[in-house]
């Protein structure tokens, strides 16, 4: 059974799709009491949703969610900071609570702003955090104790996996393993559109394609292999997947990707009012 958390009370700003996923990492890995779970949830529909299916205590005041809580996870959307992030809530933090980021496109510096003298970690998760697939990169802010962030991995690390890395690289991150499901539900997508046009049933094109997916991606991630050789090992000498290669190539599937995480790096900078 995993080690429970060091933690009297966590509290969550936010039970959207993401902190829905992280709560039901907690308590479906049963890390803490799920009642000692807070979640400002900001409806009270949304808040009775995950009371009812979590056991989490589902609060629409976010005042009465943070009020003694060990670590505060923030995850309202980054345009909401400046509007929910103040005055009473900002007050009602406990001294010393830690405070986890999952918000996007907003800095540690940013928050260190709003909850003056508290450690903060910044993460990037990934919605695959849902079905214990996660990817989630931890960025510890200055003056974080290696046991908050042991905690941070610990939450992350109970639905999927979790990589310590610095501040600097987050919108990379971001752009990589953030937003990364979203180009491959378009790359699943196409690819099972493409089947249906070479005669296959839907639902049999969806699970051919989205198996392949998960199959090569284990398969870079087990063997250890660079995925030009796991491409080499399909790729027979006049082959067929050569011919299927080329026609990727030539549509510029490379090129598409690299534009893909300089536009997530370009709307960064802006959601940070950098541009
Ligand atoms: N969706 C994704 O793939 C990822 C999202 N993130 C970050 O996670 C954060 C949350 O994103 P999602 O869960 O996808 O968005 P979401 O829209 O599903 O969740 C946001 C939640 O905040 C609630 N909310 C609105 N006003 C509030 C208030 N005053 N107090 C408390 N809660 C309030 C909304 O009702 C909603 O349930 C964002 O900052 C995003 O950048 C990070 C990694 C991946
Ligand atoms: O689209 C967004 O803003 C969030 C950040 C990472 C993934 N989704």
């Amino acid at each position: 059974m995993a080690e429970k958390l060091n933690l009297k009370k966590l509290a969550f700003i936010g039970g959207g799709a993401m902190g829905e996923a992280i709560i039901k990492g907690i308590t479906g890995a049963k890390l803490m009491d799920p009642a000692a779970v807070y979640v400002g949830a900001h409806r009270q529909e949304r808040a009775d949703y995950l009371h009812e299916t979590y056991g989490v205590t589902g609060l629409v005041d976010n005042c009465e969610a943070v009020r003694d809580a060990d670590m505060i996870v923030l995850a309202i959307k980054p345009q909401m900071v400046d509007s929910v992030l103040r005055g009473a809530l900002v007050s009602a933090v406990p001294g010393k609570a830690v405070i986890l980021s999952i918000m996007g496109s907003v800095t540690i510096e940013k928050i260190s702003g709003i909850f003056k003298g508290h450690p903060v970690i910044r993460t990037m998760p990934n919605t695959p955090l849902a079905v214990g697939a996660g990817m989630t990169a931890i960025a510890p802010g200055n003056g974080v104790s290696e046991e908050a962030v042991k905690t941070a991995e610990q939450i992350f690390g109970c639905c999927g996996e979790t990589l310590r890395i610095q501040e600097k690289d987050i919108e990379a991150v971001t752009a990589v393993s953030g937003c990364g499901p979203g180009y491959v539900y378009v790359m699943i997508d196409a690819l099972a559109d493409a089947g249906v046009m070479a005669g296959l049933p839907r639902a049999a094109a969806i699970k051919l394609a989205a198996q392949t997916f998960a199959g090569s991606g284990k398969m870079v991630l087990e063997t250890g292999k660079h995925p030009a050789v796991l491409r080499d090992m399909v790729t027979s000498p006049g082959g067929t997947t050569i011919a299927g290669i080329k026609a990727l190539e030539n549509g510029a599937v490379r090129g598409a990707m690299y534009n893909a995480v300089q536009a997530v790096l370009n709307r960064s900078e802006e959601l940070k009012g950098n541009k």
